[in-house]
């Protein structure tokens, strides 16, 4: 099953450095470690904003619900989360 997700990242300015770097290295690994097990799909910068475009593969809902509460960022995050589903005119969804 196929998500949308948009994150927008709010890190407080105040936020402890070190602490900042480890959070984002740390959600980098993650990232890293999802988009090789094929979960992540798909992970775009939104121009000029400390924002994210990413399509996820999961099995259901609850799967992308846990998976975006366990980011490390997710606490500073705002996400907004749109369920996918096949387009009937998508080259995929044709008869052969
Ligand atoms: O920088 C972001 O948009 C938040 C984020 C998602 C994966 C990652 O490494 O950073």
């Amino acid at each position: 099953m196929l998500f949308h997700v948009r994150m927008d990242v709010g890190v407080p300015h105040d936020l402890d450095p070190d602490v900042r770097a480890e959070l984002v290295a740390t959600e980098k690994a993650r990232a890293l470690e999802l988009q090789r097990a094929g979960t992540w799909v798909h992970l775009w910068r939104v121009v000029g904003q400390y924002s994210n475009i990413s399509v996820f593969d999961v099995a259901d809902a609850t799967e992308m619900h846990d998976l975006l509460w366990s980011l490390p960022l997710f606490p500073y995050m705002q996400v907004q989360v749109t369920a996918l589903t096949e387009h009937p005119s998508a080259l995929s969804a044709q008869e052969p």
